[in-house]
């Protein structure tokens, strides 16, 4: 399956900062070979201005969440079929700061999952065990457990594991840890969803960066990465999106 980079800025970025790291990608990485798809996932108010920009430089665009409906009565929330509408072809979901911050369950994000699909978008999917679940040994218990109830029958986005010790501390997680969790998670989708799970992409988050990217993209059933903290800045991104090309 061709590799996937998903840059996910979070809550970061103004117009100055999308302007500067969509120009630097438009021409750092117009000459790569395309051998790993990108896709950039900036704040809601950042879409329409980088979307005529990305797709110019062959990136795709993405969303960080969306909401269950098509519209509605749900003030400062926004739907998926306003993001087709803005050129997004993708949507982060059940980000584990979602999960926490915003009171997501897994139920929540099955429905956003239907939303997107429905609406023409990828999910990117998002499952992980904190520290303490780690601790006690429920790591596959915990990711078995979101992939069941996250998941919408039919699904054909693409999972990301983002174990929530490794998000945003500099440490990814071991290739062993990552060998171990993306094995089970494929025995699980495939289970789930029988043939088609071994089509769904599987991606790792959680402090890569350009170093790293290049012992994790190899690890068995890795299908990309999702990237937070070095998606933000040229002079990270763009060495990690050409390490994942030439890798
Ligand atoms: O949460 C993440 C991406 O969605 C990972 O963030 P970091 O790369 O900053 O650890």
């Amino acid at each position: 399956m061709k590799q996937i980079i998903v840059g996910n800025w979070k809550m970061n970025g103004l117009s100055a900062d999308a302007d500067a790291l969509a120009g630097a990608l438009a021409t750092e990485l117009a000459a790569l070979p395309t051998r790993a798809d990108v896709v950039v996932c900036p704040p809601f108010t950042q879409l329409a201005r980088l979307a005529p920009k990305l797709k110019a430089a062959g990136i795709a665009l993405g969303a960080q969440d969306c909401h269950k409906d098509a519209s509605g009565a749900h003030t400062g929330d926004i739907s998926a079929p306003m993001l087709v509408d803005l050129g997004v072809q993708y949507v982060i979901l059940g980000h584990s700061e979602r999960r926490a911050e915003h009171h997501e369950l897994d139920e929540t994000v099955r429905e956003k999952a239907v939303a997107a699909m429905a609406a023409g978008l990828t999910p990117i999917v998002c499952v992980g065990e904190n520290d303490d679940q780690r601790s006690s040994g429920d790591s596959q218990a915990t990711v078995g457990w979101q992939l069941e109830g996250s998941l919408p029958q039919g699904f054909t986005g693409i999972v990301a594991y983002e174990p929530i010790w490794a998000i945003g501390t500099g440490q990814a997680a071991s290739q062993q840890d990552i060998a171990d969790m993306s094995a089970f998670i494929r025995a699980e989708l495939v289970r789930q969803f029988g043939e088609a799970g071994k089509t769904i992409r599987i991606l790792y988050g959680g402090s890569v960066n350009a170093r790293n990217v290049t012992d994790i993209l190899p690890v068995e059933h890795v299908d990309g990465a999702l990237v937070g903290n070095a998606s933000l800045k040229a002079e990270s991104f763009v060495p990690l999106v050409r390490a994942a090309r030439a890798s």
